[in-house]
């Protein structure tokens, strides 16, 4: 690291994800669940604005609203940052926030992962991503899957990464109005645990009309309004939910179909469109 304060600013994105299939197989010791997912980035998604400062200290701007600036994924991930490298400088970060939270869309988990490997270019740092992505899953079980930034098989919690190549539909994503409590869901005692595992080949095999999410049931039954979303879209086109929810997402096979789709829900939800990348447009830009 040179002494000199960078000169350096940088714009980038933090794109959503999209779980296109998710099993849950177990649930272990602590409480977590063991997942067996296919995660997918979209283009779309939040933009994060980085400079450095001399001073050591981290600047976000604007804040959420209810959370904590402490308690910031950005401002985590920050600070385990300077903690893990040593590094004195510190950081100005201004957000510009698209994503819904409590989205299922993992918009705080791609924050925290855009700000790691941005730092560690502004810093300087040269950490290797396999480091960035431990420091990252202590913040969120989907943060390793955006710091590695390939469409993924995952296992374990959502940390045992595969990479893979799936199709690239046009989406339409929903938001049903309400955030939903990823605790809540995985605290249920009505949840399916025990899918039995499947092999990875297996689960490409079957193609996109074969996948499920085993949290549907569940969330369902203690949100009426993404049941209500669910049952309006799937009449429409192939229709699922990612992660925990809230957001739902409709399959379409082309731009048009998609543009259809949004301009029939009109007013009813909040709903964009957005193609699926198998590579992060963040490593596309730091070129990692
Ligand atoms: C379900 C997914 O959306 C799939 O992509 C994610 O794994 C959720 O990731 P996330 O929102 O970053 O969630 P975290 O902040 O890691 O965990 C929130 C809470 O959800 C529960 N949780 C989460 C992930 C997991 N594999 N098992 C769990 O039981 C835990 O109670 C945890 O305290
Ligand atoms: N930068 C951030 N952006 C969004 N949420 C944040 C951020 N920092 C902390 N949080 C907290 O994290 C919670 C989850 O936000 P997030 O947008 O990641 O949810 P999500 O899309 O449901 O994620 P997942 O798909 O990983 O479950 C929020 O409700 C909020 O309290």
């Amino acid at each position: 690291m040179s002494d000199a304060l960078p000169a350096s600013r940088l714009t980038l994105p933090a794109p959503a994800k999209l779980n296109r299939m998710l099993h849950i197989t177990g649930r272990r010791a602590d409480g977590y669940h063991e997942l067996q997912t296919l995660f997918q980035f979209l283009d779309h998604g939040d933009t994060l604005h980085l400079a450095p400062r001399d001073d050591g200290k981290i600047r976000l701007t604007p804040g959420i609203a209810g959370v904590a600036p402490e308690e910031n994924l950005i401002v985590r991930a920050a600070r385990r940052l300077q903690a893990e490298s040593g590094c004195p400088l510190g950081a100005d970060i201004h957000l510009e926030k698209r994503l819904p939270m409590g989205g299922g869309l993992g918009g705080g988990s791609s924050d925290a992962a855009t700000t790691l490997l941005g730092l560690d270019a502004l810093w300087r740092l040269g950490l290797t991503l396999e480091r960035l992505a431990a420091l990252g899953l202590a913040l969120g079980a989907d943060v390793p899957v955006f710091v590695h930034g390939h469409a993924a098989w995952a296992e374990g919690i959502g940390e045992r990464l595969t990479p893979v190549t799936l199709d690239t539909p046009w989406f339409v994503v929903v938001h049903p109005g309400i955030e939903v409590a990823t605790p809540a869901v995985f605290r249920a005692p009505e949840l399916t645990r025990h899918t039995p595992p499947i092999t990875m080949a297996r689960a490409l095999q079957g193609g996109a009309s074969s996948w499920r999410n085993d949290c549907e049931a569940t969330v369902r039954a203690l949100y009426p309004p993404v049941a209500a979303a669910l049952d309006w879209l799937s009449e429409r086109a192939p229709t699922m939910l990612t992660g925990t929810g809230a957001c739902v997402f409709a399959r379409l096979a082309t731009e048009e179909q998609a543009d259809r789709l949004l301009a029939e829900i009109g007013g009813r939800w909040k709903a964009f469109k957005a193609r699926g990348l198998n590579r992060s447009p963040l490593h596309d830009v730091l070129d990692r």
